[in-house]
């Protein structure tokens, strides 16, 4: 698939975004290596902080069945520079992709940034780490 098509998924969940609260709609969507496409947008909540962000809402949707290989992610908002994932998305992206996974965000006017995982979040917090700190 290409990168035209994968964002073309991410746009289609603008309109399906769950945002009353901050009216920002954000889409997502995440290619496996498999050619399967998991797609997401935000669900905001009254007790704001329970939001989750699109691209953790299309990466758990994968996960959840069952994917564990991944190709690149989409992600697009109404923005004026392409939009940049939040420190928490970084974090769920550095668990699930490889480090040099594409990222492509995208503006409203579809400017396109590539970018990689290890470029959002260099000097990551790793399962390898958890494991040499443990008592
Ligand atoms: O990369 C981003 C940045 C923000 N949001 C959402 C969270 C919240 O619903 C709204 C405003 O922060 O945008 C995302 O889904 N992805
Ligand atoms: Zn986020």
């Amino acid at each position: 698939m290409e990168r035209k098509e994968l964002i073309q998924s991410a746009k289609e969940m603008l309109s399906k975004a769950f945002v009353p609260y901050s009216k920002f709609p954000v889409g997502a969507a995440l290619l496996t290596k498999g050619g399967e496409v998991y797609q997401g947008c935000n669900i905001e909540n009254a007790a704001y902080p329970v939001t989750c962000c699109a691209e953790r809402v299309a990466i758990f949707k994968a996960v959840s069945e069952g994917e564990r290989e991944f190709e690149a992610l989409a992600v697009i908002a109404n923005t004026e520079r392409p939009v940049p994932p939040c420190g928490s998305c970084r974090q769920v992206m550095s668990e699930f992709f490889e480090p040099d996974m594409r990222v492509y965000i995208t503006s409203k006017e579809l400017e396109v940034k590539e970018t990689t995982v290890k470029e959002l979040l260099p000097f990551s917090f790793t399962p390898g780490d958890l494991e040499s700190g443990r008592e």
